[in-house]
């Protein structure tokens, strides 16, 4: 029995939390120039000891980068903000929506805000016992899935209550995330006044070293893609994008075969980057604006973009769907 004036109990209530990579809070360098350096300090996304990256770093990188970068996402940004802030807190609320009263959705950023030590312990004063960790990455990589979950548990290393932790796995090769992408690419194509010679599938890149190592990112692209170009009955050609500093990145790179291809004969093209739950910098300003103009002033003639899945209803759908599974055997107690 609870005793007299002791506070009732809540009841148990399970969260999920969403989780994607961060942006900066505005496209200027200032802000920028933060968000980088929370971001490339990060030992999960630059492999290298602190005493030899720091000083590129702080010397070289932060001080060039910051007015590009802010040049790139001004490109992009939205009344409501980076897009992908936008796109991930309406997929935090069409999610909330999807599952009612017995769950509790919100959404975080590794880097940035909302932090992911702010919206777990708001999850916890709610009173969610269970809390599904959700990093919004398809394919698995250390330097996004592993350090999401990483900063999550290094909060929850500071509690004295915690409440009971799953994460969700990889999605990569699940029909609902393969079906939704298919689908969602027919749609873009039949949408077209075009047929595109060749389409392209860019994942973001990461170092070749980092495969060598044994991150799976690389093999989880490659099949998302074999499973897409079969669902589609179509062949794919697969591409890295993004790529940076010196080291030997991931290839084909997206960049160099948007600027071959119309020498050999494809002058239509559209791309489509399953990898990204969210379109963001990389795919509006990178893709979209900076590929076209590659592919462009290579010769090629027709350009598209077909945007990620986002908080479409067929997003949501899949979504909601690779999460309740998750949350399976966690009804609440009676
Ligand atoms: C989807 C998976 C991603 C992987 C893998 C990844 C690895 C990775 N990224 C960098 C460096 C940068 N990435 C930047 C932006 C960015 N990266 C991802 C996703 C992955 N990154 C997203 C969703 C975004 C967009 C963020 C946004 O605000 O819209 C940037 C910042 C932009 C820029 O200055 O160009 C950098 C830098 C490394 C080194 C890396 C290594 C494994
Ligand atoms: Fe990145
Ligand atoms: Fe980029």
């Amino acid at each position: 029995m609870i005793p007299a004036g002791h506070p009732a109990i809540p009841a148990p209530r399970i969260g999920v939390l969403l989780m994607n990579l961060g942006t900066p809070d505005g496209p200027d360098p200032k802000s920028v120039k933060r968000y980088l350096a929370e971001f490339l300090s990060d030992r999960r996304v630059v492999e290298l000891p602190p005493i030899a990256w720091q000083p590129i770093l702080r010397g070289v990188i932060l001080t060039t980068r910051p007015k590009k970068s802010a040049h790139a996402y001004g490109q992009v940004w939205r009344e409501d903000g980076s897009p992908l802030a936008a796109i991930t807190r309406a997929q935090a609320l069409a999610l909330k929506d999807a599952f009612g009263d017995r769950v509790m959705v919100d959404w975080a950023m590794r880097y940035g805000r909302p932090a992911i030590a702010d919206r777990l312990q708001a999850m916890k004063d709610a009173g969610c016992e269970r809390v599904l960790l959700a990093p919004l990455y398809p394919q698995y990589c250390a330097a996004t899935t592993a350090t999401a979950n990483d900063k999550a548990f290094a909060k929850l290393a500071t509690m004295r209550w915690q409440p009971a932790i799953r994460t969700l796995p990889p999605y990569y090769d699940d029909p609902a995330y393969i079906d939704a992408l298919a689908n969602s690419v027919r749609e873009g194509l039949a949408a077209l006044d075009f047929t595109p010679d060749v389409v392209m599938a860019s994942f973001h890149g990461m170092p070749q070293r980092t495969l060598e190592l044994g991150d799976p990112y690389h093999c989880h692209c490659q099949k998302t893609a074999r499973l897409l170009g079969e669902a589609l009955n179509m062949p794919l050609t697969i591409t890295f994008q993004s790529r940076f500093g010196r080291a030997k990145w991931l290839e084909p790179a997206t960049d160099t075969v948007l600027a071959a291809m119309p020498g050999r004969g494809v002058k239509k093209v559209a791309i489509v980057a399953p990898g990204f739950s969210a379109d963001c910098v990389e795919t509006l300003e990178e893709l979209t604006i900076r590929g076209r103009e590659t592919f462009e002033e290579a010769g090629g003639t027709h350009f598209a973009y077909l945007p990620c899945l986002n908080d479409s209803a067929r997003g949501i759908e899949m979504l909601r769907s690779v999460i309740a599974r998750e949350l399976e055997g966690w009804t609440p107690r009676p």
